[in-house]
């Protein structure tokens, strides 16, 4: 894995918490993305070289949903960056992590990301992402 690509936060309402960080960063959220797929509206922040993710459900049986209902707001997955998700994927796969989604699939911000279930990595859900060639 190459670097951690941003830290996903579930939130409750996209645009009281996009207040929040903004007065918490010092700084806007550089872009606002829906993904119907994933059933999320996400905003993104960068912090330095980092990124921030919030997310807020658009349907009730969404992860972020789901996840609010259980434990309320807060850090929802940690995303690495990598090259090659495929390679990665199966590499993963061989020391024993289930893989939520073997066909990586399009996420927010250019990426293609594929995730891995938490009760294999001590309750955190792990993001792979990996740059979509333009
Ligand atoms: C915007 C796109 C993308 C990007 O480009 O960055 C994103 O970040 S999308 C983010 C949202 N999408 C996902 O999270 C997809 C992957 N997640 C899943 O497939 C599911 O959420 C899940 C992890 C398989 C859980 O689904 P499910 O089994 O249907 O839900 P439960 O609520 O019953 O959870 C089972 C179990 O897992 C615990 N859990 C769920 N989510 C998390 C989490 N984020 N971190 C830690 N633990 C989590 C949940 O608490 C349950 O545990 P128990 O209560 O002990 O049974
Ligand atoms: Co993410």
């Amino acid at each position: 894995m190459d670097k951690i690509e941003h830290i996903g936060i579930a939130v409750a309402n996209l645009a009281e918490s996009n207040a929040l960080f903004e007065k918490l960063l010092g700084s806007p959220a550089y872009k606002e993305e829906t993904v119907e797929s994933e059933g999320v509206r996400t905003s993104f922040f960068k912090t330095g070289p980092n990124k921030i993710e919030l997310l807020e459900g658009t349907r009730p049986d969404s992860p972020i949903s789901k996840f609010i209902a259980k434990k309320g707001p807060g850090i929802h997955h940690i995303a690495f960056a990598v090259t090659d998700i495929e390679a990665h994927i199966a590499r993963l796969q061989k020391e024993g992590f289930r893989v939520l989604n073997e066909t990586p699939k399009k996420g927010a911000d250019g990426k293609k990301v594929a995730f891995l279930h938490p009760k294999d990595s001590n309750g955190v859900l792990v993001e792979l992402c990996e740059d979509i060639a333009p």
